[in-house]
């Protein structure tokens, strides 16, 4: 059976009265691609930050790999091979594109290695041309590729995104869609995400959320056909 990678026991998270996350209970396995669905304020964010160390949960606990991650910095999170892409970019602006990629891979491999990642990661995002533009001087589109380019480069074998997709033009989404594709090979992906076409598109298992706990998981096209999901989360347009 595949290894549980990541792994949420009652995590619950309380900003003041509003319990914004309820006593989830979520397991994800080794290469397992998962969305996380919900309208607004369902929670969503409120897991997604708890599970990447954003957060630090008033209840329960975050495994990954077994280990008790509960309460780690983001930073301690990606060092274990954890690759997180939040809302807020984290890229350099002043940089080029390839000076974030060879950063993002030297901070996990030695320079030879760090090199021929960061060539074979430009190659792969069809970002040779541009390469030495700086990311400040981007299209949003091509700054979300990159940042996915920071992710998969130094090989994780876990994938947080959240809302990736957002603001996407429809061929920057097909990109996108391939370069998750790509990283599941090696790599479980959970991605939090609003647009339904782009789901619809990618997704398997769907975790439905709904007013911090899970109300669903299952298969994306048993999901959409629920008639309480569709009534009351997704709208009937879905
Ligand atoms: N820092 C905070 N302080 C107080 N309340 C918060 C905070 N963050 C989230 N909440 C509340 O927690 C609940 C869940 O919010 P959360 O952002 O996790 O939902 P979401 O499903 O991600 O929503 P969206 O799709 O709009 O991003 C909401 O009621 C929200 O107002």
């Amino acid at each position: 059976m595949a290894e549980t990678v990541l792994e949420t026991a009652g995590l619950t998270m309380r900003f003041g009265g509003v319990t914004a996350s309820d006593n989830v209970d979520f397991k994800l396995k080794a290469r397992e691609l998962r969305c996380l669905i919900g309208p607004n304020g369902a929670g969503k964010s409120t897991f997604f930050k708890c599970v990447t160390g954003l957060l630090t949960p008033t209840e329960g606990h975050v495994f990954m790999r077994g280990q008790d991650v509960t309460g780690w910095l983001p930073h301690q999170v990606a060092s274990l091979g954890v690759g997180i892409k939040t809302q807020t970019p984290n890229v350099m602006d002043a940089l080029d594109v390839h000076e974030n990629i060879w950063l993002a891979a030297r901070r996990f491999f030695d320079v030879s290695e760090a090199r021929a990642r960061t060539a074979d990661m430009i190659d792969r995002l069809a970002l040779g041309p541009i390469a030495r533009t700086e990311l400040g001087r981007l299209a949003h589109g091509e700054r979300q590729r990159v940042e996915l380019g920071l992710v998969a480069v130094a090989d994780p074998w876990l994938v947080l995104l959240d809302e990736p997709a957002a603001g996407l033009s429809a061929a920057d989404v097909d990109r996108m869609t391939a370069i998750i594709h790509e990283m599941r090979r090696s790599a479980a992906v959970v991605i939090v995400e609003h647009d339904m076409q782009f789901i619809r598109s990618i997704a398997e298992v769907v975790t439905v959320f709904h007013q911090g706990a899970v109300l669903m998981e299952d298969h994306v096209d048993r999901v959409m056909t629920d008639e309480t999901v569709r009534r009351v989360y997704l709208g009937k347009k879905a």
